[in-house]
């Protein structure tokens, strides 16, 4: 399934012998691939099941906006309305505004009279403020390429590693954890059974030092030629400086196994948490330079509205967004399909 990610393009005399799995694969990446080619019939029956579980767990963000729009008339008290449902959904005051904005020149300029053609007008306006989040996460440009990633406390990092684990086999590569999150007792034992079925190999150490773990495993990857390094990274407030300095002791020690790593710096967010996901966002950004991002449960949250606010405060792509606690609930982020799901 090579919808997940999007590969490299590998040095110019592979690519002739490689060019039918390459073009494969990046024409697959689309969720509205061309359906001509062969398996792509399932790669959209499985997009269509993943639209279908989306819309349901932003259903109860979505519900509030869209009865914004049960109304007969285009007028002052639904944009208040509006206002205050994008308000609610934890959109933050700068992408409410800025939306609204928009909005309402889109409905100036198509002329609608019907708040039923506005919806659709918001959907294209919530589609274009989040395209610059959509971006495929690259694999391949790097051997091994290591991914570090952090988050806040039951975020979903494991959760997350484990069901990106899972892809990232699935679609044939190689991956090596890192159990660097050595506070949490249960942790480097959930992120086993991670492995196991996964069948992945895993670098701990018993209440070792988190950077020597990463460490070790980045090296350990090198050396057996593993395609990806995962460093799960213990669960941490941005308040609390000195885990935040151990964050950027373990990239500094990561830099030293490999001088180009690491090559991605991932954040988890729990999207239950609106607002303050952002401000996670913007700390975690300023202490370690991220590269993107994760949000988990979106499913039963009625603030799903934060990627709005993401997109216009701190524009971090946004990898893959998850709607539940399944393997097949994560999924690669589209800002179109976001936005048809949020007002479907
Ligand atoms: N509903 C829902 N639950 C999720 C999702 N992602 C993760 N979870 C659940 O959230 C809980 C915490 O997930 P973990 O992966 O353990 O979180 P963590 O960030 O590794 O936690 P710490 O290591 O304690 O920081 C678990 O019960 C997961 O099953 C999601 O998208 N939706």
């Amino acid at each position: 399934m090579f919808s997940f990610f999007k590969k490299k393009s590998p040095p110019p005399e592979a690519q002739s012998q490689t060019a039918g799995l390459h073009e494969a694969a990046l024409a697959d990446m689309s969720p509205a691939a061309n359906t001509a080619a062969p398996g792509a019939q399932t790669a959209t029956t499985a997009r269509q099941g993943w639209m279908d579980r989306l819309k349901a767990g932003l259903r109860k963000t979505g519900s509030n906006l869209t009865t914004v729009f049960t109304g007969t008339r285009i007028d002052d008290e639904l944009y208040e309305e509006l206002e205050t449902a994008l308000l609610m959904a934890d959109s933050g005051v700068k992408a409410t505004e800025y939306l609204l904005q928009d909005l309402k020149r889109r409905v100036k300029e198509a002329k609608a009279t019907e708040p039923a053609q506005v919806k659709g007008l918001l959907a294209d306006a919530i589609a274009e403020l989040l395209q610059p989040l959509q971006k495929p996460l690259e694999i391949g440009a790097h051997h091994p390429t290591v991914i570090m990633v952090a988050g806040v406390n039951g975020a979903g990092k494991t959760t997350s590693i484990g069901k990106l684990t899972k892809h990232l086999a699935d679609d044939g590569l190689s991956v090596l954890l890192a159990a660097a999150d050595t506070f949490r007792a249960a942790a480097k034992e959930q992120l086993a059974v991670w492995a196991d079925r996964n069948t992945v190999e895993i670098i701990s150490q018993q209440g070792g030092d988190p950077a020597a773990v990463s460490f070790d495993a980045v090296t350990a990857g090198r050396a057996r030629g593993r395609d990806v390094v995962l460093v799960d990274t213990a669960g941490r407030l941005p308040t609390q400086q000195h885990l935040m300095e151990e964050l950027k002791k373990i990239k500094r020690v990561v830099q030293k196994a490999d001088a180009t790593a690491p090559h991605e710096v991932l954040l988890v967010i729990d999207g239950n948490t609106g607002q303050n996901a952002l401000a996670q966002v913007k700390a975690f950004d300023e202490t370690l330079g991220l590269t993107g991002l994760i949000v988990t449960k979106l499913d039963g949250t009625a603030k799903g509205g934060v990627l709005c606010a993401i997109a216009r405060e701190r524009p971090i792509p946004v990898y893959f967004i998850g709607v539940g606690e399944q393997l097949q609930d994560l999924e690669t982020f589209d800002a179109r399909e976001f936005a048809q799901a949020l007002l479907s």
